[in-house]
């Protein structure tokens, strides 16, 4: 399989890279980036050889400036790190604006040559999905972003730790926004298959709280270390490996929505259950939530909406 990253140069491409070349079904990497950071990135293909050479591992990684966007050609997956961030100074639709304009020049370059799948992870990233589906003109399920997926395993640590079980004996998923709106599914989590809601001391599960330290946690970890990347670079692993394995997992990415969740009018990108194969987001699934859970999840799909309609045209 071959990958490509643009914005390799950045901390979660950069954290992205090693974990890629460390697969064994990884064949290429593409790290591409602007043209100041092309010394950087022919250094983080230095470092990842000696790291390959370490490990027994023989992936084949190059380097490209983001002017020839023709490179991406013969790419299975193009991941886009690339975006300013978030500072005090700029407001959220400010940062959509100033994101969407860099997602559409890259995917309107790729989408002129190649056919590949787009995997977004720039921020705010349900409406940066979004930009990316209009304006490459792929199919829907070629076109995803990294979405509550993360958050998601950030929920399933804190209900592990809340219940002292292993963490892989948790299921649980975070739809909707990844951003202040995002909402848990109490409803859909469970622990060894039992749902969490018949298990001893759920009734006091701080529900409010741990969701309010998801909301900031990555906040939280750029307040501490000045960014997170080993969680998100990780996360995106899951998701490429699970496409090159056609494993057929019902994950949370964010994914454009038409009319497949009832109640829902579409025409937005969003976190929903979709299962994931080779062919990129292969279903949206029709998931009944509790009514509960619904409305906030119709809130927070109104509130992407919204954004979604601010950075069209631009
Ligand atoms: N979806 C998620 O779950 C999730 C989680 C964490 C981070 N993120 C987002 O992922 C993105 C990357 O995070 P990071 O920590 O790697 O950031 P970073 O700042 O370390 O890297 C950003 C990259 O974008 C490039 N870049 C900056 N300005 C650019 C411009 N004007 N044009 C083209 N390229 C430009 C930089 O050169 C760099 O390669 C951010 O938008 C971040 O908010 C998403």
């Amino acid at each position: 399989m071959d990958i490509a990253i643009i914005g390799a140069s950045g901390k979660i491409g950069s954290a992205l890279s090693l974990l890629l070349s460390k697969e064994p079904y990884i064949k290429h990497i593409k790290l591409i980036g602007r043209d100041n950071s092309i010394n950087k990135l022919k250094g983080l293909k230095m470092d990842l050889y000696d790291s390959m050479a370490a490990s027994g591992q023989d992936t084949d990684i190059q380097v490209f400036s983001d002017s020839e966007m023709s490179c991406v050609n013969g790419s299975d997956i193009t991941v886009i790190t690339s975006g300013i961030s978030r500072n005090g100074e700029i407001s959220r639709l400010d940062l959509a604006k100033e994101n969407a304009k860099i997602v559409k020049k890259y995917v309107k370059d790729i989408s002129k040559c190649c056919d590949t799948k787009l995997f977004m992870i720039t921020n705010p990233v349900d409406v940066m999905t979004y930009k990316a589906y209009i304006e490459s003109g792929y199919e829907k399920n070629q076109v995803f972003g990294l979405g509550t997926h993360l958050d998601s395993m950030r929920f399933k640590v804190a209900v592990a730790k809340y219940f002292k079980v292993h963490i892989d004996d948790v299921r649980t998923r975070i739809v909707g926004e990844h951003g202040d709106s995002m909402v848990p599914l109490m409803s859909a989590t469970s622990i060894g298959g039992i749902p969490a809601r018949r298990l001893p001391g759920y009734e006091n599960f701080p529900y409010y709280e741990t969701l309010e330290r998801i909301r900031g946690y990555g906040k939280e970890i750029i307040d501490l270390k000045n960014g997170s990347e080993y969680g998100p670079a990780s996360a995106i692993l899951n998701i490429i490996r699970c496409i090159s394995q056609d494993e057929k997992r019902l994950l949370t990415l964010s994914a454009y929505v038409e009319d497949e969740i009832e109640g829902i009018s579409g025409g937005s990108c969003i976190g929903v259950p979709v299962k994931v194969g080779k062919n990129g987001i292969e279903e949206v699934i029709h998931m009944k939530m509790k009514q509960g859970e619904f409305e906030l999840f119709r809130e927070s799909f109104e509130i992407v909406k919204k954004y979604c309609k601010e950075i069209e045209t631009i």
